[in-house]
């Protein structure tokens, strides 16, 4: 089994900022891996340090087995990165854009047309190479941000949140030109915030929250790993903190019931972990009932990655993401990343 990637322990901070406390995971040669965590977890600073555009404090990080702080030019040979907002000149034809990324990435003169040519076959970009970029919809305007990526032939793509903004065709699309690129050979590595992004597309998958690992597995194995079905119970559309409380210990004492989480971003509503086997439903309803406590909505569903981030974080993916926009200053990041 070869590693294309291996970061152990990995530590970045910004002044006072600590974008990436403790992060460790392993990439094997010829899959998809996906990072994914809300945003401000850490995702595009661990990229940005394996891909040599910033320095660890801390930390092992190879590709290919080269460090990238002893042999950054050899590590970065080796893989392609494709930003999250890749700068566009609206004025270039796709074929000139390329040749430009050629000339950067210092790929001899007489090879050019023929990368271009094998770059755009396999991206499908064949009738769009002649036009200029600003007239390409979003879904082209990614696949020609992969075609860069892999003009020097890296063996290892690394894509950071390659779909944010685009539909859900686009999306399903650019999904399946990534699974072509695993079936060529190439490794893939990718960070999202979108679960079903991951959960679709990656072999296996790291989930990051607040600058540290907090699960590694393939997608199937982290969710047998969090348990029975789950089911979503709104006693009221805010309900208070001590009748949540009340009906969690009501509802522990049922032997279907494996787990019980309230949460509080969502108006004290319970995350329960039940049986699959048996009527769990039917059966805490009547207990609710019995006991006086109302039912706004109660839903049962099989374990997502959100749960497995849930049962790690005690919040929701979605919740977590709604904090970080709240607490989030667009002028510093806008700063930040013209500084990229
Ligand atoms: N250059 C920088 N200077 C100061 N703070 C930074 C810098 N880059 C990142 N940070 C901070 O480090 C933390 C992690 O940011 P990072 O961009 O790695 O997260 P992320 O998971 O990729 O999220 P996003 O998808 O929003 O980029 C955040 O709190 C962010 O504000």
């Amino acid at each position: 089994m070869t590693l294309a990637v291996r970061i152990e322990h990995l530590r970045k901070s910004y002044g006072s900022v600590v974008a990436v406390e403790d992060v460790s995971f392993e990439v094997t040669a010829g899959e998809i891996f996906g990072v994914l965590g809300p945003n401000g977890a850490g995702k595009t600073t661990t990229l940005r340090c394996l891909c040599t555009l910033s320095r660890p404090d801390a930390g092992l990080v190879e590709v290919d087995g080269l460090s990238v702080t002893d042999q950054p030019r050899a590590a970065r040979q080796r893989l392609g990165y494709v930003a999250q907002e890749v700068a566009i000149d609206k004025v270039l034809t796709g074929r000139e854009l390329l040749a430009l990324h050629a000339a950067l990435y210092h790929l001899p003169k007489g090879a050019i047309a023929d990368r271009i040519a094998a770059v755009s076959q396999l991206l499908e970009l064949d009738d769009w190479l002649d036009r200029r970029c600003g007239t390409y919809s979003g879904g082209i305007r990614k696949r020609l941000d992969l075609a860069t990526g892999l003009l020097h032939q890296p063996r290892l793509l690394v894509l950071d949140e390659p779909t944010v903004g685009l539909d859900i065709e686009s999306r399903v699309v650019v999904w399946e030109f990534l699974r072509r690129l695993r079936a060529e050979g190439i490794t893939i590595l990718i960070t999202s915030h979108y679960l079903e992004e991951i959960d679709a597309l990656a072999d296996r998958v790291a989930i990051i929250d607040r600058g540290q690992v907090i699960a590694v597995g393939s997608p199937s194995e982290l969710k047998a790993r969090v348990g029975g079905d789950r089911i979503t119970l709104r006693l009221r559309e805010f309900s208070p903190r001590d009748e949540a409380e009340q009906a969690r210990e009501l509802l522990k004492s049922l032997s279907c019931v494996q787990d019980v989480i309230i949460n509080t971003a969502q108006g004290n509503s319970l995350n329960l972990v039940v049986d699959g086997q048996t009527d769990a439903l039917a059966t805490i309803q009547t207990s609710l009932q019995a006991a006086g406590l109302p039912t706004f909505g109660i839903a049962q569903a099989r374990p997502s990655l959100d749960d497995v981030y849930l049962a790690a974080t005690g919040r929701t993916l979605l919740d977590a993401e709604l904090a970080a926009i709240a607490s989030r200053d667009p002028k510093a990041e806008k700063k930040r990343a013209m500084q990229r």
